[in-house]
């Protein structure tokens, strides 16, 4: 994309976000089709994965839009359709180069008229450029209502090199960065792995056949310290263990029964971004409104709310991806889902007591994914804590 290149779409996303942030209602007996982002640097083995899922028997109909990067702004998406074993391959125009700013008109077109002539699919896999930064291309499929109407996002795949990462994780942040759009943001720039690792639901540690275990716990250890909520398997030319639940049907968006993070491990390995979890009681339903107004000053201002400046100890901090269970005292719990300034608050669809959700938790929390969060978690259950506790 050309910087003088403003995509309309970026400033519609921006103008819903006041009304999708509260809670939505599904509207029932529309089906929708689940979309799995697969993203990752070049050449880690995206490509790999998505031949492997296409191949496998799996019994499903799913739509794999592969992203060949070049350097000619007319991009041609190939989509292979995988049908009773049976792949059709179909080239997508998207027109505008950048994937980001095209997938959503023409690309979402091209697989809804695709949908007209095939029948539905079972699940949509988009691969994005090696230079994609998922965090602009997610919010695309979850915040908008005619999109959201076929399609909703499944979750965000990265594959990681293992060979690679710790190197790209520690290079000086280049203009890619800028290519996606981040001009605005403060502070150290990023690498585009960063944002990558940060914004997975799953990561594929790929390419574990070149890499020592030593070089291998390295890399793990460094991957969890950016993002701690995310799922990590380990994979020989994207080989995972199995298909569902690893790289479809994440529901990372939707039903998120529980979040699994380690808090006391792998503090600040990575300088830029780490993860961190806020832990609160069970609230009531009235302190719904309260969570999201401070939601929005830290998703929206970057401020946590009600301290004096002098006693701020996290003046420069950005999120990047933000999820929350919400445990009511009435035995039902909410959703948090937040993708950089985009989140809603929404109905779960677990309840306590059901037999399949024994771990479910007896108590509010908060996982925050970002940069320059600080030196523990403490300054933001404090700051969380008090703020639920401050009378208006
Ligand atoms: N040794 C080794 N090679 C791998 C592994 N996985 C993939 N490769 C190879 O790495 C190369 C790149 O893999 P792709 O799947 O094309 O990677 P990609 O992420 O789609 O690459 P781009 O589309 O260029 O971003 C290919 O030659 C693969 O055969 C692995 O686990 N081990
Ligand atoms: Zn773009």
């Amino acid at each position: 994309m050309d910087d003088d290149e403003t995509p309309p779409e970026l400033v519609e996303v921006t103008a819903l976000q006041e009304e999708t942030r509260t809670e939505e209602v599904e509207e029932p007996g529309v089906s929708r089709v689940p979309i799995t982002l697969v993203t990752g640097y070049l050449g880690a083995g995206k490509t790999t994965l998505l031949n492997y899922i296409l191949t496998e028997k799996h019994g499903k109909k799913i739509a794999v839009i592969m992203n060949e990067f070049g350097d000619s702004t007319d991009i041609e998406k190939s989509l292979t359709v995988n049908q009773d074993g049976q792949e059709v391959t179909e080239w997508l125009d998207v027109g505008n180069g950048c994937i980001c700013c095209s997938v959503k008109d023409s690309g979402v077109q091209a697989i809804e008229s695709l949908m007209d002539r095939r029948g539905s699919f079972d699940y949509i896999l988009l691969e994005t450029t090696g230079l994609a930064d998922p965090g602009n291309i997610a919010p695309l499929f979850w915040v908008d209502d005619g999109l959201g109407s076929s399609i909703y996002l499944d979750g965000i795949v990265t594959l990681v090199d293992a060979k690679n990462i710790l190197r790209l994780l520690d290079e000086p942040a280049t203009e890619e960065i800028t290519h996606a759009g981040h001009e605005d943001h403060a502070g150290p720039a990023l690498t585009m792995a960063h944002l990558q690792v940060s914004h997975a639901d799953v990561i594929v540690l790929n390419k574990v056949d070149l890499v020592t275990p030593t070089e291998l716990d390295n890399v793990r250890q460094r991957i969890a310290s950016i993002n701690g909520a995310a799922k990590i398997h380990v994979t020989d030319h994207s080989r995972t263990p199995q298909i569902e639940g690893v790289v479809l049907d994440l529901h990372a968006y939707d039903q998120l029964s529980k979040l699994d993070f380690d808090e006391k491990g792998h503090a600040h390995i990575d300088p830029k971004i780490s993860t961190l979890a806020i832990i609160y009681p069970r609230i009531s339903s009235d302190q719904i409104a309260r969570v999201d107004e401070w939601l929005r000053s830290v998703l929206w201002e970057s401020i946590l709310p009600s301290i004096p400046e002098e006693e701020n100890e996290i003046p420069n901090f950005e999120i990047h991806r933000l999820k929350g269970i919400l445990a009511l005292k009435d035995g039902t719990f909410k959703v948090i889902q937040a993708v950089r300034d985009v989140f809603e608050i929404r109905d779960s669809e677990n309840r306590e007591r059901k037999e399949d959700n024994n771990d479910a938790p007896d108590h509010c929390k908060i996982v925050i994914i970002g940069r320059d969060l600080g030196k523990s978690a403490g300054a933001w259950e404090r700051n969380f804590r008090s703020f639920m506790e401050k009378v208006t």
